[in-house]
């Protein structure tokens, strides 16, 4: 398994978010969490990323472990090397959020923060994130461009480069596409069914007819409990 969650309660203050889950995402596969607004499926994600450290109050119990190349991580030690983690898990958020820059310094900045300095690496890496965004044949003669101007579907697909750009390991998805048309929701999702194998997709999402057409494997959060609903494919 690529993600062992066990016996997790996740609080807010005295407010308990998970009570006491466990879960399992195999690796390679694209596992969706769906499930009602506020129950806590952002929250799950977090413990992936540890993007819940910055929150005062904020508290994790149990067990949450990732097996990474170089071995297996314990998420919830208080040691954990952070900027490491999130190059090796890498999270795209609801709303495409480009930086005000041009689309080649917005996909490669995560790699300066890296200290990748090389410019024919980082060109060699922006040019693979952004092919496996789906989004390098639309911007490769404007590249020095702001990314501004883009449209809302090519900038969801370059914050989509943005996360592959590290070549992480596990893709957190928050409502990738919840912002989108139907055609740029395709799009994307033709990217992360192109994905899978390459990385391992924790996906959050509202809608149940893309959780059918994309996961191999759907959890459903409710009530702060965690159930497995379906392995609708071969798990990988
Ligand atoms: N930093 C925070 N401090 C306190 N409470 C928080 C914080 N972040 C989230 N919450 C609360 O935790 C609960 C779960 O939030 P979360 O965003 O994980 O839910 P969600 O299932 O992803 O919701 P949605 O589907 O609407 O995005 C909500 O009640 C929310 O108000």
């Amino acid at each position: 398994m690529k993600l062992t969650i066990r016996d997790l309660s996740f609080y807010y203050g005295s407010h308990t978010i998970l009570d006491n889950v466990s879960m399992e995402v195999p690796e390679g596969s694209l596992t969706a969490v769906t499930g009602p607004s506020g129950e806590g499926k952002s929250t799950l994600l977090s413990i992936v990323n540890r993007l819940w450290s910055a929150d005062e109050g904020a508290r994790a119990e149990g067990s949450a472990k990732a097996r990474f190349a170089h071995g297996e991580v314990d998420l919830l030690s208080p040691g954990l090397n952070l900027p490491s983690l999130r190059r090796k898990a890498a999270m795209v958020f609801q709303a495409p959020t480009p930086l005000p820059f041009t689309i080649f310094k917005n996909a490669s900045l995560p790699l300066s923060f890296a200290g990748i300095k090389n410019k024919d690496e980082v060109r060699r890496l922006v040019e693979r994130a952004l092919t496996r965004a789906g989004l390098w044949e639309e911007v490769k003669d404007r590249l020095h461009t702001p990314a501004t101007h883009l449209s809302g579907g090519q900038q969801q697909r370059l914050a989509l480069a943005r996360a592959l750009v590290t070549e992480p390991e596990i893709l957190l998805l928050d409502e990738p596409t919840s912002a989108l048309d139907p055609q740029s929701r395709d799009h994307i999702e033709a990217q992360l069914l192109a994905l899978k194998g390459h990385c391992t997709i924790l996906l959050v999402s509202h809608s149940e007819a893309q959780v059918a057409r994309l996961a191999d494997r759907v959890y459903r959060l409710t009530g702060g409990q965690l159930a497995l609903c379906t392995e609708s494919r071969a798990t990988p």
